[in-house]
């Protein structure tokens, strides 16, 4: 098959957006102030209900009921994902009126979550979720990632990338992106990001080579190696800190970082892996409402 065959223009089967629903942003008004003290002071009860749970939880489970469906187990911690649910739910109520309709791009290295965490951010906004990869994906007729990096080389890809992230930004708004790990490379790309509030999923090398160990590599074609040997940890690694050396700088271009040593720190956590995706999701909520902030 041709690469000029093959490269389609793009077609979105996602249900249309109402342009005139936007809300407008609210400034300087004494309902918007009273609002944010409001929210502010629920968010503080249930993330100390959080914090109760989770201590009480940590008690509770050495003596009974390891299988009940209100308790989702992470690591070594027990949360309850009701409440955890809950914070999520007010954070994405807190910020959405300020985003005036804007839409979210995630990106991070391979494996960072951003589809994960991405899903969850575009369920409690309201919004639609896409992903990159998967829009190259249906405008190659259904060719994957993997097969457009063997036949046609990676520069068709990035161009795909490029078009799909162009369409994007200029056809939706109130979507949310999971964007491809390389999206950040090309300048051009920062320009459709930079229509919405890029969000840095910033995710230690090692965190990233366990997931990806875990999964595979079959569809993260610049992960193969057939070379090197070595376990599939080390074969991880050694990629993604290559690739990190890269393009570690281009990510700094997002509106926000989101750090999960910081969060695992903050949280009074061990490690990186006992964060849930929805803790992620809180805390991307919560370093989009300081860009705004700061916008203002
Ligand atoms: N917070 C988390 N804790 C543990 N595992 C996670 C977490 N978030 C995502 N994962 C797992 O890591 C893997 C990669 O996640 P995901 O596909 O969301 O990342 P991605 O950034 O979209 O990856 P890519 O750019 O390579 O498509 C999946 O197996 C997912 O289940
Ligand atoms: O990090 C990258 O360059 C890539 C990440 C994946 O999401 C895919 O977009 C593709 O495999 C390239």
């Amino acid at each position: 098959m041709k690469a000029a065959t093959a490269i389609q223009t793009f077609h979105y089967s996602s249900p249309c957006i109402e342009w005139r629903n936007f809300e407008g942003k609210p400034r300087g008004s004494v309902r918007y102030s009273q609002r944010i003290k409001e929210n502010k002071r629920l968010i503080a009860i249930a993330s100390a209900h959080l914090q109760h749970d989770k201590r009480r939880d940590l008690r509770q489970r050495s003596v009974s009921d390891k299988n009940s469906s209100a308790l989702l187990e992470t690591g070594n911690l027990v949360h309850s994902s009701f409440d955890e649910e809950l914070v999520l739910k007010r954070k994405a109520e807190e910020v959405k009126p300020y985003l005036n309709g804007r839409s979210m791009y995630l990106v991070g290295m391979m494996g960072s979550g951003k589809t994960t965490v991405g899903k969850i951010m575009a369920k409690a906004l309201g919004y639609t979720f896409f992903d990159c990869d998967t829009l190259i994906e249906e405008a190659m007729n259904g060719t994957s990632v993997t097969e457009i990096f063997e036949h046609f080389g990676e520069s068709v890809f990035r161009e795909k990338e490029t078009e799909a992230l162009k369409n994007l930004s200029l056809m939706y708004h109130q979507v949310v992106v999971s964007t491809g790990g390389g999206a950040v490379i090309r300048p051009i790309n920062w320009n459709y990001m930079h229509k919405g509030i890029s969000i840095w999923l910033d995710v230690p090398l090692e965190a990233l080579a366990q997931r990806i160990a875990a999964v595979g590599t079959n569809s993260r074609p610049l992960l193969h190696d057939d070379e090197s040997g070595g376990d599939p940890y080390t074969v991880a690694l050694n990629r993604l800190s290559t690739i990190w050396e890269a393009r570690g700088e281009a990510y700094t271009n997002a509106s926000a970082r989101i750090s999960l040593e910081n969060i695992t720190s903050k949280l009074g956590y061990r490690n990186v892996s006992d964060l849930t995706p929805t803790e992620i999701a809180i805390e991307a909520f919560e370093q989009v409402q300081s860009f705004l902030n700061e916008e203002d």
